[in-house]
């Protein structure tokens, strides 16, 4: 645990990065040294692609470490505790143990080890009075040899001890990590489930610690309670009992006095701990969030060339974080001193009465040994007991920024309905139709049917067929924060697979009606209908199943080039994926890449251009073969003649489907079957590309002013080296 703490924390006990900012921190060390020149001749983003390829190539396949472990999902958690008290969180790790099955007999089978190791510790000091009492009379040989006897019997005994108790760790272990996963992953599932208003106000990086410590503070107290509290409990009573009966009841109350002292001391000067600990905490979130922030931005960072303000800030926060933690330390100390005081003072005074209260001659010299062994064996755990009683008190502290999310209601309640299955089936086309060896179940046509994988993604499309969704906003109105509306009532209809495009200038809102689409947020007036449904009534799962968004920024996981296209639909085949691939123009990119497929991308993909990851997202785009078709900018980061070839795809691609694009390029949605001009958060215009080029209006002007930008554009084109002259 001690090396737990130590790697959390860092030496100092300060807070350190996590494993994998930190191998990006090293490579960035190691991108440093590299010649600067070499790095900007080949492309300007090279200096983090270095540092991200360092970092990964570097790593072993994590899955190779997976092997054989369960593939079960862990039980549901029971409802967190409203307080986080020692009594209040108790019944609810109760809870959480008796889920696992093996709980009863490992419990069983731990209270007979926890007997067997106190038992035998105890009969270890009487062992040592009788080797005294051998040899209170005369000294002759017999003596010696019952000495020597009780003395082995007294090492057999704490032999005995130390396996008994070192075998409750074994016994109990699986139990208590069970419950930590369990609790980690439904922890994980919920955060992932709250909605993205809750992850947009948070720091990932103070967010994760929040996490980290709240699971370790689970196991924490977990083991605080079965490992210390308890065994030392039975121990006292065990060593009251014995003392009692060797010298006077009035002995045991004493030892029971300065346990009871021992423990308000700590008590109270616990709970002036746990104040400051929450301002170590909240300080620990902030510097690791900021460390977080600055790594993520490292590519900002490095070209604004701001390391140093980086550096410095971040420095701020370790200062605060330094005092806070000075000031709980000093705590610690003052709390320390004290306990050592009443344990010396206490168990010295429970001696002297021991001898001074019983009546002279009831009891002997080896009483007097066998009490100082007795009240040494309780001692011992006490002294463990004060720390753990402090880690207890900080893992509850923990445990409530932690509950406090796990009690997060997403703001999105889920609703009850599906969208209806469309109703017309086709020839299969798109994937089926042209992927090279389509397993035979993907060969059939599968309109209404959802993927086994359970994300709901149609696995056909039709040609010719419909299988797109209808979608109608109805006056919407929505903002982000209450005093600043971003649509102001917003209506628009697109039938079941027809195509239509968003055009606006930046800031119009034309991705907010995206988001509310697909109902990252709720509009705050009028609905969303999709199919004739108010998404507000929709299973999200069922909405966002029939939906594939291609986004204005795509962030990669960090993975190879195959798993990053599978994440359209995670049981898709390799020849559906290269398939994809081949749609979204990322062949030749992939067959230019050491592994192939399996090259891995760099943390968010940082190794791949824009342009490149953007048909990343398109490819997924492919497999996922949705009902409902968005892209927003989705070729934002590409040259013409690739953006082109896109276009073609993707309208191959939202043939049968409904489609929105989101475009500033007015020529790339020109052929789509309606076009909405947006402006200040409304809709001014809508129609085909044609009648809005007589009306003569808003979008007309656009279009005007993008050929008359793109003529200029081509008059600044410079004519071919070789017909330039070679001197000037
Ligand atoms: N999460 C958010 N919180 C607060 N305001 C936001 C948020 N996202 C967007 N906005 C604001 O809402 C307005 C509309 O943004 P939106 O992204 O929808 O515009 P857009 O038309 O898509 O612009 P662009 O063409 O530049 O992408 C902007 O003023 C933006 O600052």
């Amino acid at each position: 645990m001690e090396h737990t703490r130590l790697c959390a924390r860092g030496r100092a006990g300060l807070p350190v990065l996590s494993a994998r900012p930190l191998r990006l921190a090293a490579a960035r060390a190691r991108a440093r040294s590299c010649r600067p020149e070499f790095l900007r001749v080949r492309q300007p983003r090279t200096v983090c692609q270095a540092a991200a390829a360092v970092s990964l190539d570097a790593e072993d396949d994590p899955r190779a470490l997976l092997e054989g472990t369960s593939k079960t999902r862990p039980a549901k958690l029971p409802e967190p505790p409203k307080g986080t008290s020692l009594f209040a969180v108790l019944p609810y790790l109760c809870q959480l143990a008796t889920a696992d099955r093996q709980i009863w007999w490992r419990l069983g089978g731990a209270s007979v080890l926890l007997l067997a190791s106190k038992a035998s510790g105890i009969y270890a000091p009487i062992c040592l009075k009788k080797a005294v009492d051998a040899l209170g009379g005369v000294v002759n040989q017999a003596a010696v040899h019952r000495t020597v006897q009780a003395l082995l019997l007294s090492g057999v005994c704490r032999v005995f001890n130390t396996l008994a108790k070192e075998a409750q760790g074994p016994m109990f272990t699986p139990v208590a990590q069970a419950s930590g996963r369990r609790v980690a992953y439904h922890t994980f599932s919920h955060v992932l489930d709250l909605d993205i208003s809750f992850h947009l106000e948070r720091r990932t990086g103070a967010l994760s610690r929040i996490l980290e410590r709240g699971t370790r503070s689970v196991s924490m107290v977990f083991r605080a309670v079965v490992f210390t509290f308890i065994p030392t409990a039975v121990e006292l009573i065990l060593v009251c009992g014995l003392l009692s009966r060797t010298f006077t009841p009035l002995v045991s109350l004493m030892v029971l006095g300065t346990f009871v002292a021992y423990t308000l001391w700590t008590a109270a000067l616990t709970r002036a701990a746990a104040e400051a600990r929450k301002k170590v905490n909240k300080l620990d979130n902030l510097t690791t969030g900021k460390a977080v922030d600055a790594l993520l931005n490292y590519e900002t960072v490095k070209l604004f060339n701001n390391e140093q303000f980086e550096v410095d800030e971040y420095d701020q926060y370790l200062s605060g974080y330094q005092q806070a933690a000075v000031a709980t330390e000093n705590v610690a100390a003052v709390l320390n001193a004290g306990q050592g005081f009443i344990l010396s003072a206490g168990l010295t005074a429970v001696l002297a009465f021991a001898a001074l209260l019983s009546p002279v001659g009831s009891f002997t010299a080896g009483d007097l040994v066998m009490a100082q062994g007795l009240l040494l064996q309780v001692a011992a755990p006490l002294q463990f007991l004060g720390w753990f009683y402090r880690e207890l008190r900080q893992s509850l502290v923990d445990m409530e920024a932690f509950f406090k999310i796990l009690t997060t209601q997403p703001k999105l309640p889920d609703g009850h309905l599906t969208l209806p299955q469309p109703s017309i089936v086709g020839s299969t086309a798109g994937l089926q139709r042209s992927a090279s060896a389509p397993s035979q179940e993907h060969a059939l046509p599968q309109y209404g049917r959802h993927h086994a994988n359970g994300n709901g993604a149609m696995e056909a499309s039709t040609s010719g067929a419909n299988s797109g969704v209808s979608i109608e906003l109805r006056n919407i109105s929505f903002g982000y924060q209450p005093n600043r509306p971003v649509l102001k009532g917003v209506s628009l209809k697109v039938e079941p697979g027809q195509s239509c495009a968003v055009v606006g200038p930046s800031g119009s809102g034309k991705s907010t009606l995206l988001r509310l689409l697909v109902r990252l947020y709720d509009v705050q007036g009028g609905a969303v209908l999709l199919d004739g449904i108010d998404v507000r009534e929709l299973q999200q799962g069922s909405l966002r199943g029939a939906v594939a968004v291609v986004p204005q920024d795509t962030v990669l996981f960090a993975d190879t080039v195959r798993r990053n296209i599978r994440y359209g639909r995670p049981g898709a085949s390799d020849e559906e994926i290269d398939r994809a691939a081949e749609m979204a123009q990322l062949k030749p990119v992939i067959a230019g890449m050491a592994k192939g497929y399996d090259t891995l991308v760099g943390e968010r993909g940082l190794k791949l251009s824009g342009g490149e990851k953007q048909r990343v997202a398109i490819a997924r785009a492919f497999l996922r073969q949705p009902r409902l078709l968005i892209c927003d900018e989705a070729t934002s980061a590409l040259d013409t003649a690739t953006e082109q070839g896109i276009m073609t795809s993707l309208e191959e691609l939202a043939q049968g489907r409904t489609s929105v694009f989101v475009a500033h390029r007015l020529s790339t949605v020109q052929r789509c079957d309606r076009i909405f001009v947006m402006q200040a958060g409304k809709v001014v215009e809508a129609g085909t590309h044609d009648e809005l080029l007589r009306a003569g209006h808003v979008y007309a002007d656009m279009w005007r002013s993008q050929a008359q930008a793109d003529k200029e554009h081509e008059r600044c084109i410079p004519e071919p080296m070789e017909a330039l002259p070679l001197e000037a």
